[in-house]
């Protein structure tokens, strides 16, 4: 027999009601579970009040149980999607049908009441060959069955069926569950992503599986579902290692606020809440940037060099007293008279605590502890009263109550924060020049990095603060002192935690459990935090804090200097790399994965090539392989798997306030229900916001009807803002004036890629030559 889909119109009614009643069966046990676990919980929260040990018994008991419901509560649609027979017992996990081994595969595993498995976790292992079988490879299969249960009810099934004779090894290209896959990609959007288990692709498994250590980079053009798969995959990864990666949390790194509220459906539908999603401008706590700089200014402050240049300027606000006060000498007027600490010991104690290498904070500890010494001594002299080697500490604390004192010290060698630093620098043409120089930074890239004092932080400053609280480290005797007394308390807790992990009853249930307790975790979280902060909210607040595995989406726009940022954040390089060089549109932005990632993970560095774009149909990708040639030739132009698709043109308007609302009007009609994003250039934003004054505009000052700008019927866009999203219609607004943007023709490719249905092109002047496939009208 040969490889063949079987629909669900053929499949009969027989096949229907027998896996009707395995389904029924699952949703049954469903039910179950949920109950128990809500008794569990309220049971939980019930226990009497009592000391330590009973709070962490009940914090434990009620973090997994809440836990477990979430779960059970985000498994309903869709709970089991596929069946796999297969060709010989195995001996894992399995059940009979008709004489063969078959596993069912949903969102969650589940056991009967005897211990019995009727579900396997789509990221378990067994469930593995459901994705990862092809005609060439059916990793032992005979068969692949695909079902569409709708509110319970099984409406339809597809099957694969595998013979492996006589077939050649094409299975790349071979799609898996073809007609449920089309029917997937067919819905109308609904301005947030979905969950994409019940059709994974084989390509996209690899990705989803692949190890944990080392930098994987996911490259794909437009559609592949690089991010879809990126975010399966941290799914997969919390299930598979949930031990490490609980304790650590994973954060995933994306271009702009809404792409992540874009995509923040994903995880919790897979049952996943506990991952940090952060935008570069918000990786640094405390700061939250979504503005950028203009291009030039994007440059420079993304470059390698920057580092050096803040180096630098750490380093030019340590002064001698010459530089400091014009004096020679260090002079401090006090209560006792002027006391004085020669030029030629400033100098030395200056010179010493650089050698130490410390952050600039923590070097100056020494620099005080040692010139407050001296004054001390200069005091004594002055009141000719001798004092002890052993009392010099105290008299210099005394004397560091003293303003005039503080503030020479400060002259010298001051507390910087990575706020004052900057803005210090960007309000000092001079000294930017002067680091400038150093850092061997161009007088004109550092004239270009003056502002006043004032405005708001920039996402390309975020990197620079995060560098500059690196260097600066910063005075932590204080909370020192509070981590020793902690320490022992600590040590007690866990003691007890222990305890209470092994008391046993808290793993025993039919849900199957990949993961196990930390007891340092369940210790920390109680100790310090309080029941409810999570280690993603932990790791959100703390910038020091070093992630279990990193996701950065659209990572072709990060600059060098981003990238720093982001690998202090993931110390061991387990790391996924996801995005297009073909799709860069930031001024710093990678053109390879080479050279952005060969400083930190030189051969550590894997990469899997997506090459299937599931969201664009072919006569729009046509247009785009156009654009492309442009944008960045060496690259390949994925293939769509839709080959059918409404013919994209172009519309010549006699202007934008006459023409655009008639013509977006008419694309809300042609496209029901779903969405329209109207993207133009930087520079035509406003007239195209005011042409449509109904449409939406993402973040502050959008729609303001408190919806989601990208749940709203139409929605106006920049080519950056537009990157990751997708939408039924787009209507891309003077495509010359895209193009004329610093890296115009990966703008025009990104907003021509958008569409899942249809593609307008509307301009007013001429319509660029790349664009001349299009049909006019
Ligand atoms: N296996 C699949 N089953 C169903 N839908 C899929 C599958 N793979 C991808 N898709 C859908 O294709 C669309 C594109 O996916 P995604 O946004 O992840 O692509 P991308 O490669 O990140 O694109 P871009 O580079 O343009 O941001 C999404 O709607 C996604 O849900």
């Amino acid at each position: 027999m040969d490889f063949c889909q079987v629909d669900a119109e053929e499949a009969s009614s027989a096949a229907l009601a027998v896996e009707q009643a395995r389904v029924s069966a699952m949703y049954e046990r469903l039910d179950a579970l949920r109950a128990r676990t809500a008794d569990q919980l309220a049971a939980a929260h019930m226990q009497e009040r009592g000391g330590f040990a009973a709070a962490v018994e009940r914090e434990t008991r009620s973090y997994e149980q809440a836990r477990r419901q979430a779960q059970l509560g985000s498994v309903e649609e869709g709970l089991c999607f596929g069946r796999i027979d297969l060709a010989e017992e195995d001996g894992s996990g399995s059940d009979e049908d008709e004489g063969r081994e078959t596993r069912y595969v949903g969102r969650i595993g589940l056991r009967d009441a005897e211990y019995g498995t009727i579900l396997v976790d789509w990221r378990a292992p067994a469930a593995r060959p459901f994705y990862a079988a092809t005609p060439g490879d059916p990793q032992g299969l005979t068969r692949r069955r695909h079902l569409r249960v709708r509110r319970r009810r099984v409406v339809g099934i597809d099957d694969d069926v595998f013979d492996p004779d006589g077939l050649t090894d094409t299975d790349r290209r071979q799609l898996v569950g073809e007609a449920a896959l089309l029917a997937s990609l067919n819905q109308g959007r609904t301005g947030r992503m979905g969950d994409i288990v019940a059709t994974i692709q084989t390509e996209q498994d690899r990705v989803i599986r692949a190890r944990l250590a080392g930098v994987l980079v996911v490259q794909g053009g437009p559609g592949t579902g690089k991010t879809v798969a990126a975010l399966h995959r941290a799914a997969y990864l919390l299930y598979t290692h949930r031990a490490v990666l609980e304790r650590r949390g994973v954060l995933v790194v994306g271009p702009n606020p809404a792409f992540l509220r874009y995509v923040s459906d994903v995880l919790p539908a897979l049952g996943e809440t506990d991952v940090v999603m952060r935008t570069v401008g918000e990786l640094l706590p405390g700061v939250a940037a979504s503005a950028h700089d203009a291009h030039d200014v994007a440059a420079v402050k993304g470059s390698p060099g920057m580092a050096d240049l803040l180096h630098a300027a750490v380093d030019d606000r340590r002064r001698t007293p010459e530089e400091a006060f014009g004096g020679e000498d260090l002079l401090v007027e006090t209560d006792a008279g002027v006391l004085t600490v020669s030029g030629a010991l400033c100098e030395h104690v200056l010179r010493t605590a650089r050698g130490l290498r410390l952050p600039h904070n923590t070097a100056r500890k020494y620099v005080v502890k040692t010139l407050l010494e001296e004054l001390a001594h200069s005091e004594s002299k002055l009141l000719g009263r001798p004092v002890a080697e052993e009392d010099l500490p105290f008299v210099g604390e005394r004397l560091w109550h003293e303003d005039p004192v503080r503030e020479a010290l400060d002259g010298l060698w001051p507390y910087l924060t990575p706020q004052r630093l900057l803005r210090d620098l960007f309000a000092d043409p001079a000294a930017l020049e002067r680091v400038g120089a150093r850092a061997g930074i161009g007088a004109e890239a550092c004239a270009s990095l003056a502002r006043a004092p004032e405005p708001p932080w920039t996402v390309e400053d975020v990197p620079l603060l995060d560098e500059a609280a690196e260097l600066l480290g910063h005075d932590d005797s204080a909370e020192r002192a509070r981590e020793r007394r902690a320490e022992a308390e600590r040590a007690e807790e866990e003691q007890y935690a222990q305890g209470v992990l092994e008391l046993g009853g808290l793993f025993e249930d039919q849900i199957i459990q990949a993961d196990a307790i930390d007891v340092s975790m369940m210790a920390d979280r109680h100790r310090d935090t309080g029941p409810s902060l999570t280690t993603a909210d932990r790791a959100g607040a703390d910038r020091e804090w070093t992630y279990g595995h990193v996701i950065v989406d659209e990572a072709q726009e990060l600059s060098p200097m981003a990238w720093r940022t982001v690998m202090r954040r993931v110390p061991t390089r387990s790391l996924t790399v996801v995005g297009d060089v073909a799709q860069t549109s930031s001024a710093a932005g990678a053109r390879s994965w080479t050279a952005a990632l060969e400083p930190y993970a030189r051969d550590k560095v894997h990469v899997e090539r997506l090459r299937v774009n599931y969201r664009t149909p072919a006569p729009i990708m046509a247009v785009a392989a156009d654009v492309l040639r442009e944008a960045a030739p060496d690259e390949e132009v994925p293939e769509s798997v839709r080959e059918e698709g409404d013919p994209p043109c172009a519309v010549r308007l006699a202007s934008l306030e006459e023409g655009l609302p008639g013509l977006v009007d008419g694309e809300i009609r042609r496209i029901g229900s779903g969405r329209v994003a109207v993207v133009t250039a930087d520079r035509c934003l406003d007239a195209v916001a005011a042409a449509l004054p109904a449409a939406a505009r993402p973040g502050p000052g959008g729609s303001g009807s408190g919806r989601d700008a990208l749940e709203e019927a139409v929605v106006v866009l920049t080519a950056t803002e537009a990157k990751g999203l997708e939408f039924d219609s787009v209507v891309v607004v003077e495509p010359d004036a895209l193009l004329a943007q610093p890296r115009g023709a990966n703008d025009l490719y990104v907003a021509v890629t958008r569409a899942t249905r249809r593609l307008t092109v509307a301009h007013t002047g001429e319509l660029p030559d790349v664009l001349g496939r299009l049909d006019r009208e």
